[in-house]
C-alpha cells in the first residue's frame, strides 16, 4: 500500500489546558515553527479557546479543531456545542470518542457515532479515536475490540462523507503515560484499522484513509512511529503543548 497517496495528519489535543491567553501565545509560537510543513497540521483545543485559534491560524497553514461536538443540531441541551456553531466559527476538524470522554463522560460507542454524523452532516471533519485498555491488550481482545469500534462508528456513514473521516488509534494505557506502542504495536493496529474500512468501503477508500496513531507522541519518538507504512499521522495530547516539540513531530511527519 502506497503511504504517499495518503494526507499525514499532525493534530494537536490540547485538552482541557490553555486558556484564551495561553493559546495565543502558543499559537504565535506555533505559526512560524511549522509554516514550512509536509503534512497536514491541526490543533483541536477547548470551545473557549476556538475564537482566539481561528483568528490566529486564517492565512496560515495551521488547521483548527474542536474536542467534541453534539450530535443534535441545536435546542434544550445546557453546556452542549453543536456542529453549526463550529462550522460557522471557522472550525474545521473535531475529536470525537475520545478514551477521556468515554471514561469520564459515559461517551459509548453509539454516541460516537452519532456525533461522527452530525460532524458529518455539519461540515465538520471529525477524528474519531478508537483504542483497548491495557486490561483487554492483556486479554487478547484489540484487534476484535478495534475492529467493533470502528464499525459501530461509521454506521450509518456514506463512502464520500469517509472521505473526511480520519481515524485515531489511540491504546488508553499510553495516553499521558509516557508509555507509547512500540512501533511494530501502533503499525499492526492501524492496519487492522485500515482492513475494517476496506472491508466496509472497499480497497480504494481504505487506502485513501489517513490513520493516526495517538499515545505518548513526542519528539523522540514520533520518527520511529510514523515511519510505519500505516501510520499516517498522530494525534498529540502533551507533546502538543509546546511550540517547540510540536514542530519536531511535523517535521518528522513531513518526510514521511
Ligand atoms: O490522548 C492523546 C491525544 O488525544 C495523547 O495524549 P498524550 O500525547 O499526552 O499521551
Amino acid at each position: 500500500m502506497d503511504k504517499q497517496n495518503r494526507k499525514a495528519i499532525i493534530a494537536g489535543n490540547w485538552k482541557m489546558n490553555m486558556t484564551p491567553t495561553e493559546a495565543g501565545h502558543l499559537i504565535d509560537a506555533l505559526v512560524p515553527a511549522v509554516q514550512g510543513a509536509n503534512c497536514e497540521v491541526v490543533i483541536c483545543v477547548p470551545f473557549t479557546d476556538l475564537c482566539v485559534a481561528v483568528a490566529k491560524c486564517s492565512g496560515t497553514n495551521i488547521h483548527v479543531g474542536a474536542e467534541n461536538v453534539h450530535f443534535e443540531k441545536s435546542g434544550a441541551f445546557t453546556g452542549e456545542i453543536s456542529a453549526d456553531m463550529l462550522t460557522d466559527l471557522g472550525v474545521e476538524y473535531v475529536v470525537i470518542g475520545h478514551s477521556e470522554r468515554r471514561q469520564y463522560f459515559a461517551e459509548t460507542d453509539e454516541t460516537v457515532n452519532k456525533r461522527a454524523r452530525a460532524a458529518l452532516a455539519g461540515g465538520l471533519k471529525p477524528i474519531i479515536c478508537v483504542g483497548e485498555s491495557l486490561a483487554q491488550r492483556e486479554q487478547g481482545v484489540t484487534e476484535e475490540l478495534v475492529r467493533m469500534q470502528v464499525k459501530i462508528a461509521l454506521n450509518g456513514v456514506t463512502a464520500e462523507e469517509l472521505k473526511n473521516v480520519v481515524i485515531a488509534y489511540e491504546p488508553i494505557w499510553a495516553i499521558g503515560t509516557g508509555k507509547t506502542a512500540t512501533a511494530d504495536q501502533a503499525q499492526e493496529v492501524c492496519a487492522a484499522i485500515r482492513k475494517v474500512v476496506g472491508e466496509l468501503y472497499g480497497e480504494d477508500a481504505a487506502k485513501a484513509l489517513t490513520v493516526q496513531y495517538g499515545g505518548s507522541m513526542n519528539a523522540k519518538n514520533a520518527e520511529e512511529l510514523l515511519s510505519k507504512p500505516d501510520v499516517d499521522g498522530g494525534l498529540i495530547g502533551g507533546a502538543s503543548l509546546k511550540a517547540d516539540q510540536f514542530a519536531i513531530i511535523v517535521d518528522a511527519a513531513s518526510k514521511g
